[in-house]
């Protein structure tokens, strides 16, 4: 049988990168979510809490116990220093648990690994097969990001502006999907479209 494919799936905020691996794993894939994984490590007693208490202060925990997003949120994405802090403190964690879960996979089992910043780490990109884009405009990025989680417009494209670039993923992927103007429907057989090409009827699964 051959190896297992191991697809690293990323975009900018707001790109789609979530609807893209609920249809992945409609296929059959095992998704591996990095954002789901850092939010579970700063949920209440999450393994990254006392190391974010010591670097941030034990203000950066809310009344709940959970990591106070919108606060650490402010206080990242507009200082560099604190950013790379907060990612030396979660970024080994999230790919230790992303390791461990990617083991959870079936023999054969496409492996999709969700990851907002995989084009910007070396880590992911040693560790995957193909890499798959999920592109949007930026324009269409913060009308989501502003629908979905009613980020004002400023706070949105701050995260953007500390995100690679539309070229710089482009250019390191395999396969890319224009998320812009299409409808769900749409999306989906762009999809099945790079799932079928990537997995021919003669491979595992
Ligand atoms: C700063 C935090 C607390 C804000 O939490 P919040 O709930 O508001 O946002 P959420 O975690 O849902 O992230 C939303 C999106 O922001 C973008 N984003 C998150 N972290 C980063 C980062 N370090 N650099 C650039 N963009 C990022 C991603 O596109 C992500 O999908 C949180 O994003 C965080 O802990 N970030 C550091 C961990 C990290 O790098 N995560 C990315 C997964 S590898
Ligand atoms: N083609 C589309 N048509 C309509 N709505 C879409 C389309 N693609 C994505 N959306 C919507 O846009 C929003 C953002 O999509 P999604 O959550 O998949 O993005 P994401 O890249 O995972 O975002 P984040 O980086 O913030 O986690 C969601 O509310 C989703 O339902």
């Amino acid at each position: 049988m051959p190896a297992a494919l191991r697809i690293g799936l990323t975009g900018g905020i707001g790109s789609g990168k979530s609807t893209v691996a609920a249809l992945l794993a409609a296929r059959g894939a095992l998704v591996v979510d990095t954002d789901a994984i850092a939010r579970s490590l700063t949920a209440p007693g999450g393994a990254a809490l006392p190391a974010i208490a010591q670097a941030f202060g034990a203000d950066a925990i809310g009344a709940d116990g959970a990591l106070d997003r919108a606060k650490m949120r402010e206080r990242v994405f507009g200082n560099p220093v604190a950013l790379k802090q907060l990612e030396a403190i979660l970024h080994p964690l999230i790919q230790s648990q992303a390791q461990s879960q990617a083991e959870s996979a079936r023999a054969g089992q496409t492996v999709v690994f969700d990851v907002p910043l995989l084009v910007e780490s070396g880590h992911w990109l040693r560790r995957v097969d193909k890499v798959l884009v999920v592109d949007c405009s930026t324009e269409e990025q913060v009308r989501r990001v502003m629908a979905r989680s009613g980020w004002a417009e400023a706070e949105t494209l701050r995260v953007i502006a500390k995100q690679a670039s539309r070229q710089e993923r482009a250019a390191v992927a395999d396969a890319v999907i224009l998320n812009d103007g299409i409808s769900l429907s749409t999306l989906a057989q762009e999809v099945d479209a790079v799932w079928d090409r990537w997995h021919p009827p003669d491979s595992a699964d």
